[in-house]
């Protein structure tokens, strides 16, 4: 696929993964663009379909996966999460870093494609304050907790693989993950920029 390299964020659900993607976005809204993934998932308050996600129900999505529509897939908390070829190309398609938000499936069914992203792995700084994050979002059921818990700790052995990903970042505190986030994707960042301007 054309364009810039895209950018996979992954780690557990709560580490921060949208609240630093979000800030880098709005940050440099001419470099990345989103790609809205698909989810039969209920939105939260606040979320918007088309913008958060592509909101659809199981017997769609798996019509869709079936068709070939889907670049990836998996099942995640009792749900399925995947990303369109369409999301990733309408990203591309306006020549900006393409953003994937997605599960540790998601990454092992990325590296299987010739998309070639840089991965960055967004970590808790532990497991108690991961908890509590999720916990204060107040999103998740009770059980819904206890699924991403138990999948939090196989990610984080997971993500422990050489190889895996490009760059951990530890999201203690906001500030200082978000700085070091950028600096590690200067480089796309600068590229993207010179290409704007040059145009
Ligand atoms: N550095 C931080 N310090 C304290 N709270 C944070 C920090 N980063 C994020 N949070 C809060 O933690 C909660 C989880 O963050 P967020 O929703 O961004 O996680 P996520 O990794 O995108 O989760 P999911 O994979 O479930 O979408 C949010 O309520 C967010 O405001
Ligand atoms: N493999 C994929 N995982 C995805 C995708 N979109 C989101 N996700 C991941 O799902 C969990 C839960 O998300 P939530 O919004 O319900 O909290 C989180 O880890 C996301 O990274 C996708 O398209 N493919």
């Amino acid at each position: 696929m054309a364009g810039p390299r895209p950018v996979v964020f992954s780690g557990p659900s709560g580490a921060g993964k949208s609240t630093l993607l979000k800030k880098l976005i709005k940050e440099h809204e001419n470099v990345f663009g989103f790609s809205v993934s698909h989810t039969t998932r209920n939105p939260r308050p606040g979320e918007e379909n088309g913008r958060d996600y592509h909101y659809v129900t199981r017997e769609a999505m798996q019509a869709a996966i079936n068709n070939g529509e889907f670049i990836e897939n998996a099942e995640f908390s009792g749900n399925l999460y995947g990303t369109s070829k369409a999301a990733v190309q309408a990203v591309q398609a306006k020549n900006l870093i393409c953003i994937l938000d997605i599960d540790m499936q998601g990454v092992k069914n990325i590296k299987k494609t010739d998309l070639n992203p840089m991965y960055i792995s967004i970590q808790p700084p532990s497991m108690e304050i991961l908890e509590k994050r999720l916990r204060d979002r107040n999103t998740e059921s009770e059980e819904s907790l206890r699924k991403r818990l138990h999948a939090a700790n196989v990610d984080m052995e997971l993500s422990k693989e050489p190889g895996m990903f490009d760059v951990v970042i530890v999201n203690d505190n906001l500030e200082d993950a978000y700085k070091n986030l950028k600096q590690a994707l200067l480089e796309e960042i600068n590229k993207v920029k010179k290409t704007k301007t040059s145009s």
